[in-house]
């Protein structure tokens, strides 16, 4: 069947996108060209699967002819392997040509499982291959293909407009059904389940009676502990920005500090290393062969499943013992608390979850902001150190804004801060913390530019491709605030302004549901360490200077810079005086919570 383009958004709980008529709103006003709609191809459902067999049969045939059939028949065996590859190849020139979008040519069997990368960037490698083949290219998998869109018209037609269809996920064995358990927000496929959690998601970002600014508090206190850590400990820059980011999602989703023996920032890290390990394409051979799984086969030939459990086991637990410990604390009485999980907890009959989803939605919450958050104000830092006049222009603007104040900016300063409001936008732009987002899932055949689109294949909006666009991001390469600027924000624009103009918070009815929240964690982060510091290039013994190389970025779902060499100074004595004054005052409310 091939889905009708701009179907309805009936999906509530939904924040980041407008749904204007029928269509999603635009990340980026984009020049749309007319999308080339063929009909839908009868052939291809047929002939498609019939090479899949194929392969299948050049895989099998031989060795079962010498299994059963004994060896003499193995020339036979020969001439139909041979057969069956001249009669693949007719029907791939004949009429397979053109019906699908072009990409690297899949080897038999394994298709081009083995051509991604698995050290380097993938999202450059699709990159290169959008410069080779055209924006839209398509890789094949054994079980499923993958499309990936490398430009941001093909991005707002199928992710955003074409949502209804385009904002499943592939269902993983490994790291979907045992490790989360059907649990995790990310990994749901489209339907009631995901609506469920992503409008618990949804109440979680409205803390009573107010918007994500009800837990400005909670970032000033981090970001206070930040500067502090950052003005005693120097050295350990990249540390303490993961510290910063675990300790605010983990004050968002349960209302109090990390404990001071760090054993609950070391299991919360140990969690999201377990997380991120398994769904690395190509980790789980169960996930590229579901087969596996079958019920026929006994445990014992499945050690992965005994893993899988065991870390099911060990993050459920954690995430149980945090979810419960926000109950007994809301249950003694006292001031309400302001946190996900007490949210959660207030609405659970509405929400309709079980008390293991909570805990899941919880530490959803927790997980995906300790990192994609970090990516950021890391890539901020190197950005700083490659193009100091930013750096220089970004606190004469704070200096002027502050007229004197002894402390550092907040949020009530934004509209006074509109070159750091276009910093911010273009860190997310110039290296997207998350570059690849979350492969969405076409649920239904579809056809877009004359192209098929098969039912279950994986569909990736590379971020990093779309934005090095030349024809949107003049001089893409380069780190340039400019390119956002504008002098007076528009009124009220301050919630949605450092989210617009760049897809770094993902797409359609999947996009990051926290994504004002986790845009002001990282703005404010970097407003505040631009009126506290000087970020310059770290110098040898000798006084040269060391340098950091360009998008030199570690790869996996989440990005941050490989390790570089800086140096990070208070702008002066004052400076230095009023971070300790401030972190002194927040120790005391911390010290009595
Ligand atoms: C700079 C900060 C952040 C960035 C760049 C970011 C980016 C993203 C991206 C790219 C996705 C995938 C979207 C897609 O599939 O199209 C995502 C999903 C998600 N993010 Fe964020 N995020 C950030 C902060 C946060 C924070 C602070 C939280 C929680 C408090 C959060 C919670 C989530 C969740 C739960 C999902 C899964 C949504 C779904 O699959 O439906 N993120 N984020």
């Amino acid at each position: 069947m091939t889905v009708g383009q701009n179907e309805r958004d009936d999906f509530p709980g939904e924040i980041g996108f407008k749904a204007s008529g029928d269509a999603f709103s635009s990340r980026i006003p984009m020049p749309h060209g007319d999308v080339l709609n063929g009909p839908s191809n009868t052939i291809t459902a047929f002939v498609l699967p019939s090479l899949e067999v194929l392969d299948m049969l050049v895989f099998l045939l031989p060795s079962y002819l010498v299994n059963y059939l004994g060896s003499r028949t193995l020339q036979w065996a020969e001439v139909a392997v041979v057969l069956i590859f001249l009669f693949r190849e007719l029907i791939l020139s004949l009429f397979l040509k053109g019906k699908y979008p072009p990409g690297p040519r899949p080897a038999w069997v394994v298709g081009n499982a083995f051509h991604i990368p698995k050290t380097k960037a993938q999202w450059t490698y699709f990159q290169e291959l959008g410069e080779k083949y055209g924006p839209i290219v398509k890789l094949v998998f054994p079980g499923n293909d993958i499309v990936v869109l490398n430009d941001a018209e093909d991005v707002e037609e199928l992710l955003f407009k074409r949502a209804a269809n385009y904002s499943s996920r592939k269902p993983l064995i490994f790291a979907g059904k045992y490790l989360s358990r059907n649990k995790r927000m990310v990994l749901l496929p489209y339907g009631p389940t995901l609506k469920r959690q992503r409008q618990a998601f949804h109440q979680m970002m409205h803390p009573r009676g107010d918007v994500v600014s009800g837990y400005e508090g909670m970032q000033y206190i981090e970001c206070s502990r930040l500067l502090f850590q950052i003005l005693n400990r120097p050295h350990d820059i990249i540390l303490n920005v993961k510290r910063f980011t675990a300790s605010l999602s983990f004050h968002l989703a349960y209302g109090r500090f990390l404990s001071e023996d760090d054993s609950d920032l070391k299991e919360n890290l140990a969690v999201l290393a377990n997380f991120n390990h398994s769904v690395q394409p190509g980790r789980h051979l169960v996930d590229t062969f579901p087969i596996l799984d079958s019920k026929f086969i006994p445990d014992w030939l499945k050690p992965w499943k005994a893993d899988a459990n065991a870390k099911h086991e060990r993050e459920s637990k954690f995430f149980l013992k945090l979810l419960r410990d926000v109950k007994r604390r809301m249950d003694k009485g006292g001031a309400p608390l302001e946190c996900f999980a007490a949210r959660l907890w207030e609405n659970q009959d509405k929400n309709e979850l079980d008390e293991e989803s909570m805990a899941y939605v919880a530490g959803s919450g927790l997980q995906a902001g300790t990192a994609s958050a970090a990516g950021a104000i890391l890539f901020f830092i190197t950005a700083m150190i490659l193009y100091p006049k930013a750096m220089r222009n970004a606190q004469a603007e704070i200096d002027g804004a502050l007229e004197g104040e002894e402390g550092p900016p907040t949020f009530e300063h934004i509209r006074q801060l509109p070159y750091c409001v276009a910093l911010c936008k273009e860190v997310f732009r110039w290296t997207p913390p998350a570059p690849l987002a979350f492969p969405h899932l076409c649920d239904k055949e579809d056809i877009y530019k004359g192209y098929t689109i098969r039912a279950g294949t994986a569909v990736i909006g590379n971020i990093w491709a779309i934005h090095q666009d030349e024809r949107v991001y003049k001089d893409a390469k380069k780190f340039c605030p400019e390119r956002y600027f504008q002098a007076e924000l528009p009124p009220g624009a301050e919630t949605d302004v450092l989210v617009e103009g760049h897809y770094s918070f993902g797409f359609g009815r999947r996009i990051c549901p926290a994504m004002h929240m986790g845009a002001r964690i990282v703005w404010i982060a970097i407003v505040q360490m631009l009126w506290a510091f000087d970020i310059k290039h770290a110098t040898d013994q000798d006084g040269n200077v060391i340098p950091v190389q360009e998008f030199a970025m570690t790869t996996g779902m989440n990005s941050e810079p490989e390790p570089f060499d800086y140096s990070i100074t208070p702008r002066s004595p004052r400076h230095a005086k009023a971070i300790n004054k401030l972190w002194k005052n927040y120790q005391t409310s911390v010290a009595s919570s």
